[in-house]
């Protein structure tokens, strides 16, 4: 099979794209996901998305782990994904788009800046030093000092692969505070590694830094792969609504690949 694909990346979280509005892709198989997002035998990414046509919205986002499973939400790609639609000629200011956490909305500010809105959050389990809770992907969140040097792939494997996470997986954010919002850094399930960022661990990170007040919050955070905001409203102990996850999303590269049908 032919693929012509599109390459991007949001604060280094990087991803494959194909343009599926015509269900060219839809018999994709999760080896060939697989071997399309790897960085030596394919192109090279952190997932791989399509793009795809969805009634009653400007599009359908389909998004994989770069293991070739079907991933939950991912916040970057899903910034990735808008940025490409708008390529492919959606030229709304507003985009609204299925993904498999539900409906979502965003808008772009100048060629590579993207506003994504996630869902509302109502639960949050509060642990010594630790939270846990989804934000589209299940996300556990850990404060630490000494974020720069940290052992990230390790200490983050014994989290994922511990008794309660090893079957189902859990992306591990770790988190120091700032003079000015907080720095993560996130070991991503599907990936089972780092990676330079992720939008749903930014995002669940951002919600737990929040203070007492139920108010609205804008969060700068800094990653491996660069700067992005959250923006939120806090409704209550545990509840936040109004989330807005934003950053740069870049078309890196394009290309044709042939890839076997078996
Ligand atoms: N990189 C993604 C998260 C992908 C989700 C995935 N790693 C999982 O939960 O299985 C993001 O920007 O939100």
């Amino acid at each position: 099979m032919q693929v012509h694909f599109y390459k991007y990346q949001g604060t280094g979280n990087d991803f494959v794209i194909m343009d599926n509005r015509d269900g060219r892709y839809d018999g994709l198989t999760q080896q060939q996901v697989h071997h399309l997002c790897h960085r030596r035998f394919g192109i090279g990414a952190d997932g791989l998305m399509l793009l795809n046509n969805q009634p009653g919205y400007d599009f359908g986002m389909k998004y994989y782990n770069a293991d070739g499973n079907e991933g939950s939400m991912c916040g970057n790609g899903g910034r990735c994904l808008v940025a490409f639609a708008r390529k492919m000629g959606l030229q709304q200011p507003q985009l609204r788009f299925l993904a498999v956490d539900g409906p979502h909305e965003a808008t772009m500010q100048g060629e590579d800046w993207v506003n994504l809105k996630m869902q509302d959050v109502d639960w949050v389990e509060q642990g010594p030093l630790y939270y846990y809770l989804n934000t589209g992907s299940p996300h556990f969140v850990k404060y630490v000092d000494g974020i720069q040097s940290l052992d990230v792939y390790t200490e983050g494997r014994q989290i994922r692969y511990n008794d309660r996470f090893a079957k189902e997986g859990t992306n591990v954010n770790f988190v120091q505070q700032q003079d000015n919002g907080i720095f993560v850094r996130t070991y991503e399930r599907g990936v089972e590694d780092e990676t330079y960022s992720c939008g749903t661990g930014v995002t669940a990170a951002a919600l737990t830094s929040a203070g007492n007040e139920a108010t609205t919050y804008r969060v700068p955070v800094q990653t491996l792969g660069g700067h992005l905001e959250v923006r939120f409203t806090k409704t209550g102990e545990r509840s936040f609504t109004d989330i807005w996850l934003c950053g740069p999303a870049l078309l890196v590269f394009e290309g044709q690949l042939i890839i076997n049908n078996e």
